[in-house]
């Protein structure tokens, strides 16, 4: 395989939601989950979300636990994986918390149509690595990150991006924490958004385990015929 095993990590309401229909953040996972997911992002070579996560939550996407960060510096890694944004006109902030919290290394992906300008400004505080024209080519960065080194992904979504990773065959295994609240809103983003797949594409599933946390449940997918 010529690209990272590749997870997606995300949080949703038990009606399928991730954050309101304003794209505010919500919290649906407890402490346990929350853990869970720290340890998942100390394991893991790189994290990656897109343009609209770090416009809508500025996460910093760091490893909380000092210990972890600790065990990682240990097995002469940073502190924190590298965390890559998927911008393919290069809105991120240059005062984004990714750029400003924890150590470690930088990735934003533009394409073609990111203002020169402005790439010059994010290359200061990150690597930038352009592939498509009008946006990202998601295959072939996938195959740079490969050949930088990145050999486990997370994908911390949000919506449109869970999309495009999956419509594209880059995705290996789905986590998803169903909590105990409902968020509504028809146009509240779910787990997935984008096109949404024409009914002879629709993506099979298999269930790998089942286990009841805080006050809701964590169910973790492998993707069938992935790429
Ligand atoms: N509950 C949870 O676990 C999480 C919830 N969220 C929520 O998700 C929402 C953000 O989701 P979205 O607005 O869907 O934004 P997103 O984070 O999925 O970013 C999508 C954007 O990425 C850019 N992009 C660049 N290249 C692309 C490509 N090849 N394919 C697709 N997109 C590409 C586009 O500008 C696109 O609009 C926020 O409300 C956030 O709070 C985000 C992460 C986790
Ligand atoms: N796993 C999970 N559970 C929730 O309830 C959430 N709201 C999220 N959100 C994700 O966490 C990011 C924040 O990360 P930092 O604390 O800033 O490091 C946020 O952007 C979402 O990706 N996740």
């Amino acid at each position: 395989m010529d690209r990272p095993f590749t997870f997606i990590n995300s949080a949703m309401s038990a009606d399928g939601k991730i954050s309101t229909k304003e794209r505010k953040q919500v919290r649906i996972s407890g402490d346990v989950d929350f853990d869970r997911m720290d340890e998942l992002r100390a394991t893991s070579d790189a994290i990656m979300v897109g343009i609209g996560t770090v416009l809508a939550d500025d996460p910093s996407l760091t490893v909380k636990s000092e210990a972890r960060r600790a065990a990682r510096k240990n097995k002469g890694a940073d502190e924190n994986p590298v965390r890559i944004v998927i911008d393919s006109k290069g809105r991120t902030p240059l005062d984004a918390d990714i750029f400003i919290k924890g150590e470690g290394k930088r990735v934003v992906a533009v394409s073609g149509s990111a203002p020169a300008d402005k790439v010059e400004e994010l290359q200061q505080k990150a690597l930038v690595i352009r592939t498509g024209d009008d946006q990202v080519d998601l295959c072939a960065l996938m195959k740079e990150l490969n050949s930088m080194g990145i050999k486990r992904l997370m994908v911390e979504g949000g919506a449109t991006l869970n999309w495009a990773m999956l419509s594209n065959g880059l995705v290996d295994e789905v986590y998803s924490f169903v909590g105990n609240l409902l968020i509504g809103g028809a146009s509240a983003p779910t787990l997935v958004d984008g096109s949404g797949f024409a009914e002879s594409d629709i993506l099979s599933l298999e269930l790998m385990s089942m286990e009841k946390m805080d006050e809701g449940v964590l169910l973790k997918w492998a993707v069938i015929n992935t790429g």
